[in-house]
C-alpha cells in the first residue's frame, strides 16, 4: 500500500521539530510577556493569533534570536544556541520579518536586499540569483532598480518579505506580514507561504483571522504570555459553536478557546 511521506520525513535533519520551546519564558521589562510556553513546530505555515499584548511579537523576536529568553529551554533546527558559532550558523538558515525595519531610503531594492542576503552569508556566487529570485517572489521585478525610499507602504513591506527569505530560510519568521498589502497581493503571499511551507517552518503573527483560514495548516494561540492552543487549524475551527462570536469558523473557536482558558475564567481572581 502507498505511504506518504512528508518533506520533513526525507530531510536531512538531526532535530524532530525546527522550533522546540519547553517553558519558554521571556521578560519585557517589568513583564513576563512569554510566560512559560511549550511548543514544537516543524515544516509547514503555522499562525500566531491573540489579541494585543498576548505576547506573539515577543515570541517571533526570540525566536528570531533577537530577545533571550529569561528561562526554559530553547532549540532551534536542533541547536541549543549556546556559542556565538552556533548563534551564527542558525542565523544563515533565519528569515525574519519585523513588524518594522530600517532600511536606507537612498538603498535601491536590489542594494537593500543583496546587503541583507549578505549580512546572512549568502555565498557570494549565488548572491546575484538568490536576491532577483527574493524579489520575483514578491512581485516587485519592475521596481528593482528603485530606490526604497520610492517605494509605497506595501511595497516596502514586500521589500521586507523579499529580505526574509533571500536565504531560502529554514525557519521563517513573519511578525504582521500582511499589514499594507491590497487583497490582490495578500492572496499571491498566502500561495507564497505555503509553497515555503512545504520546505520550511514558517512561523506568522497577525490579526488577520482569514490569513490564518486560507494559508495556515496550524495555529498557535496566545493570551497573556500563555499558550492557549497549539494544533491544527481544523481543531481550532471545530472549537467554536453558534453561540461563541465571530463571523467565520474560526473566529469562533479563536472566541471560544480564549473564553475557556482558565486564566479568563472569573474564579482565576483577575
Ligand atoms: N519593551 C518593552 N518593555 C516593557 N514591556 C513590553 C515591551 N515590549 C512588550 N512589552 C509587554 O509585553 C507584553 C507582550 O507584548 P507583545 O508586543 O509581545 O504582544 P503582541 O501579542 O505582539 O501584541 P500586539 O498584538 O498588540 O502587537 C505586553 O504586555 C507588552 O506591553
Amino acid at each position: 500500500m502507498p505511504t506518504t511521506v512528508s518533506p520533513s520525513e526525507t530531510a536531512p535533519t538531526r532535530y524532530a521539530h525546527h522550533i522546540q520551546a519547553q517553558a519558554l519564558t521571556v521578560r519585557r521589562g517589568r513583564r513576563t510577556a512569554v510566560d512559560g510556553i511549550d511548543l514544537n513546530l516543524g515544516t509547514g505555515v503555522h499562525g500566531v493569533l491573540g489579541p494585543n499584548g498576548a505576547g506573539k511579537t515577543t515570541l517571533i523576536r526570540t525566536l528570531a534570536t533577537v530577545l533571550t529568553p529569561h528561562s526554559g529551554d530553547l532549540e532551534l533546527l536542533g541547536s541549543a544556541l549556546r556559542s556565538r558559532g552556533e548563534l551564527r550558523a542558525l542565523r544563515r538558515q533565519l528569515g525574519y520579518l519585523p513588524q518594522t525595519f530600517g532600511h536606507y531610503p537612498r538603498f535601491t531594492l536590489r542594494e537593500f536586499v543583496a546587503y541583507m542576503a549578505w549580512l546572512k552569508e549568502v555565498p557570494r556566487h549565488r548572491m546575484a540569483d538568490a536576491v532577483q529570485h527574493a524579489i520575483d517572489r514578491v512581485d516587485l521585478t519592475d521596481r528593482a532598480e528603485d530606490r526604497m525610499g520610492s517605494l509605497s507602504g506595501g511595497m516596502l513591506r514586500r521589500a521586507g518579505i523579499a529580505q526574509a527569505i533571500v536565504n531560502d530560510p529554514a525557519i521563517l519568521l513573519l511578525d504582521e506580514p500582511t499589514v499594507g498589502l491590497d487583497p490582490a497581493q495578500r492572496m499571491e503571499f498566502r500561495t507564497l507561504l505555503r509553497d515555503i511551507g512545504e520546505q520550511s517552518c514558517v512561523l506568522v503573527s497577525t490579526h488577520l483571522v482569514e490569513d490564518v483560514g486560507a494559508a495556515c495548516a496550524g495555529v498557535v494561540l496566545m493570551d497573556e504570555g500563555r499558550t492557549v492552543f497549539a494544533g491544527p487549524l481544523d481543531h481550532l475551527r471545530a472549537a467554536g459553536s453558534d453561540t461563541d462570536q465571530g463571523d467565520s469558523a474560526i473566529e469562533r473557536g479563536y472566541t471560544a478557546l480564549l473564553r475557556r482558558h482558565p486564566a479568563n475564567q472569573p474564579e482565576a481572581g483577575r
